[in-house]
């Protein structure tokens, strides 16, 4: 293959006269545009070709296509590559050379066809599969549409209903279901998937099978008054669910169109709106997220030195609360032994307890057969000592954020443990140097911080020291792979990435309100900005116990640049203390659901009398985007400390420990990317004239400075290595 060239397909033509093209584009087959022109070339090679009668298309390696080459889009975006005509690869290609062709094709689909790959298979007159097929339009997650074909021929072949469930929430079907659904025509073991093919396509020719074109097919659409009602519901419901995104709206535009004014309008419309929705600033964020989620596991001078992860065969956790038990449930939902340590049988059989009860909701929800739930739950094992710790290869501390209660449990594991048992603490905040400073086993500690529920949150910051070895982060990384975790790996300081992150986020909302801001609005921007919630509403959810010991950190730790607010302080002492004593920055009904609480005025006059502040008349009538600005920029601040320090060491790792740390809207790429997109001149000027106002909690840092001063993007790489990895 050309270097310059990224992919290929080969055509291999038969004694039978079956022409086999086979998409080749390791690792996943995706259609790049050499990939698509070669099938193009392949095409009209086999269609003049006398000794051709079939074609099968199928993917190299046990895999059809991942879909488009998403790095195209990118390319498009930037200006580095010119957009093919509009309709050029989803009508002239794959609907007027393809579908139409007086030679049928057969896909022979093994392992996945999305996007792009299940599109391309739609074009194709009948479709076998393997049964562990994957197939689905997943583009609406990327910030595109199917756009070849995909929201026209979907709802043909499977009806309007099922294809605008697949669509609308990028979820693929298995092949049992695909079969069932008119999706695939036949499932066949891997072994036999080309020979049924084959023969599927030559009796195609012979008209022993019939000749079906998926976009002409009218039989599963509905009538059209009842398709329009169901369109009007879609729309209505992603309006509701998405309302920050056009491109979702968009595709159902092109689906319309294709019901109401037939397969050839719809394809039109598709390929218009599929170029329009390229240069959507979401679009961009979310392509951007892809692969920054991609590339966290990839960390210079760890992931890169041939390193090989060892296997862990069993693991111990200390600690069954919440968080111990939801790491436990994590680890033996994916098989691994565990041994859950506690202090007495009380707090053991509580441990034990939660992770049963969190496998339990899965079985209710009928996730998780009964019999699955009894062969996960006996890999669980409680203990009340170390002894069985002899032969663990990792153990997860999991206990109070208690410094010296944290040193002598590694001071123990040290003793009881072998000598490769790798140690990870899942501290939040503590320095975890000083958590080891009694052992000599600086090596192999290591941080492993989970997210509340720990067995649901995507991520696992993985936290290493200045001794951590390599070996353990590769380790940690494989761990994290299997219990399906997206792991950022950071450097060690107070907080870490994401911690340091959320601080300001709700230090800078505490400031705003005791400034005369009203905490439901500034709730209401950022939940409209695309947060799960406000920072008020979160405070409640975490409990005021939690953001107290946090706070204490921080305050410790950044004395300089934490704005003291009594807020809390003041509701935990008259025992309102969040969601869970039913009273914190809102009241909560039976239901959990939360309403303002007007007596909330008297704790924030109570702590503004504290502070010595005053209320700002400019504070009280803040905007929506001036809520949003005074918010978020304090963190992009924070996030670019924590980037200069080298305690991240790329700039995207900090979009996705946001994203999936913080709840920060994907759409909008991350905290950086989000911040880049505003410009750091910008960024710089308004925390500089706030800082002159307010004081230093808003004060830019001096690599947020020295970046504005140059015009420089904040995600450019930290040229001088000033990591304390
Ligand atoms: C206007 C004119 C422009 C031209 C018209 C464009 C019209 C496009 C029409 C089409 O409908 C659009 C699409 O098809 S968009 C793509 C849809 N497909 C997807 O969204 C699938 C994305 N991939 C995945 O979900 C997963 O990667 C997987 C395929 C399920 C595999 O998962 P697994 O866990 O095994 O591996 P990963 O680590 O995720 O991926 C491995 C590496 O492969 C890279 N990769 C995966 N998919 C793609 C892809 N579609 N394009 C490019 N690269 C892909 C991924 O980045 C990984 O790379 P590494 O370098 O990190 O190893």
């Amino acid at each position: 293959m050309d270097s310059r060239t990224k992919g290929k397909t080969v055509m291999e033509v038969g004694g039978d006269g079956v022409a086999v093209i086979t998409l080749i584009n390791p690792p996943v087959n995706s259609l790049s545009f050499d990939v698509l022109y070669n099938l193009k070339s392949n095409y009209e090679e086999a269609l003049s070709r006398n000794d051709v009668k079939a074609i099968v298309i199928t993917g190299a390696k046990g895999k059809f296509s991942g879909g488009f080459d998403i790095s195209g889009f990118g390319e498009i975006q930037k200006g580095t590559r010119k957009e093919p005509k509009v309709g050029y690869i989803s009508i002239d290609i794959i609907t007027d050379l393809l579908e139409a062709a007086r030679k049928p094709s057969v896909a022979a689909i093994d392992g996945l066809a999305l996007g792009g790959g299940l599109e391309l298979s739609m074009a194709c007159h009948a479709r076998i599969s393997t049964p562990g097929a994957q197939l689905g339009l997943p583009e609406l997650q990327l910030g595109v549409i199917p756009g070849f074909g995909g929201t026209q021929r979907l709802p043909r072949l499977v009806g309007l209903t099922k294809a605008l469930e697949m669509i609308l929430t990028s979820k693929p079907v298995r092949a049992e279901e695909g079969h069932s659904l008119g999706l695939i025509d036949a499932v066949v073991p891997s072994a036999e998937l080309l020979t049924t093919a084959r023969r599927w396509a030559l009796d195609i020719v012979e008209r022993r099978k019939p000749w079906i074109s998926s976009l002409l097919k009218t039989d599963k659409l509905p009538p059209l008054g009842e398709a329009r009602e169901i369109l009007k519901f879609a729309r209505g419901q992603t309006r509701k669910q998405a309302p920050n995104m056009k491109h979702p709206l968009m595709c159902l535009d092109a689906l319309e169109m294709g019901i109401v004014s037939g397969p050839r309008a719809g394809l039109e419309k598709e390929a218009e709106v599929g170029s329009q929705v390229i240069s959507l600033d979401t679009t961009k964020g979310l392509i951007h997220v892809f692969f920054s989620q991609r590339g966290t596991a990839k960390v210079p001078g760890v992931t890169d030195g041939g390193l090989v992860p060892r296997k862990i065969k069993k693991v111990a956790i200390i600690g069954g609360g919440l968080m111990g038990s939801g790491i436990a449930t994590a680890l033996i939902l994916s098989n691994y032994p565990v041994i859950l340590k506690e202090v007495n049988e009380k707090f053991l059989e509580a441990g034990i307890g939660r992770v049963k009860a969190n496998l339990q909701s899965r079985v209710r929800k009928g996730s998780m057969s009964k019999e699955k739930f009894e062969k996960t739950m006996s890999l669980l094992k409680g203990s009340l000592d170390y002894e069985s710790f002899r032969d663990v290869d990792m153990v997860i501390e999991a206990v109070i954020e208690n410094i010296s209660l944290k040193q002598q449990i590694f001071a123990d594991l040290e003793k009881y443990c072998p000598q490769h048992c790798i140690l990870a603490s899942n501290t939040s905040t503590i320095d975890l140097n000083k958590i080891g400073e009694r052992t000599k086993s600086q090596d192999r500690i290591v941080g492993a911080h989970f997210f509340s529920p720990a067995h649901v949150m995507p991520l696992l910051e993985i936290v290493r020291t200045n001794h951590t070895s390599a070996q353990v982060i590769v380790d940690l990384l494989d761990v994290g792979k299997k219990i399906k975790k997206t792991p950022v790996v950071v450097g060690n300081c107070t907080g870490f990435a994401v911690n340091r992150m959320f601080f300001p986020y709700t230090q800078a909302a505490m400031f705003l309100v005791e400034r005369g801001a009203d905490p439901y609005l500034i709730d209401m921007a950022i939940s409209k900005f695309g947060m799960p919630m406000g920072p008020f509403r979160l405070c409640d959810l975490v409990g005021f116990g939690v953001a107290i010991a946090t706070a204490t950190q921080f305050i410790e730790n950044f004395p300089e640049r934490t704005y003291k607010s009594m807020i809390i302080p003041l509701m935990q002492e008259d025992k309102r203390a969040g969601e869970a004593t039913r009273k914190g920055f809102y009241l909560y009904d039976d239901k959990r659901k939360a309403k303002p609480d007007p007596e909330l005025k008297k704790y924030i006059e109570k702590a503004r009398s504290i502070s010595g502040g005053n209320v700002d008349p400019k504070l009280v009538k803040l905007s929506e985007k001036e809520i949003i600005e005074m918010t978020f920029f304090p963190v992009v601040n924070e996030a670019c400390r924590v980037f200069a320090e080298g305690i991240a060491v790329k700039a995207a790792d900090l979009d996705i420990a946001a994203i999936m740390g913080m709840g920060f809207p994907p759409y909008r790429g991350g905290i950086m990317f989000w911040a880049d997109s505003m410009g750091s001149k910008y960024i710089y000027s308004r925390l500089d004239e706030w800082s002159k106002t307010y004081g230093d909690f808003f004060k830019p840092c001096a690599f947020l400075a020295e970046r504005a001063s140059k015009g420089a993007p904040l995600s450019a790489p930290v040229e001088q290595a000033r990591s304390r990895l």
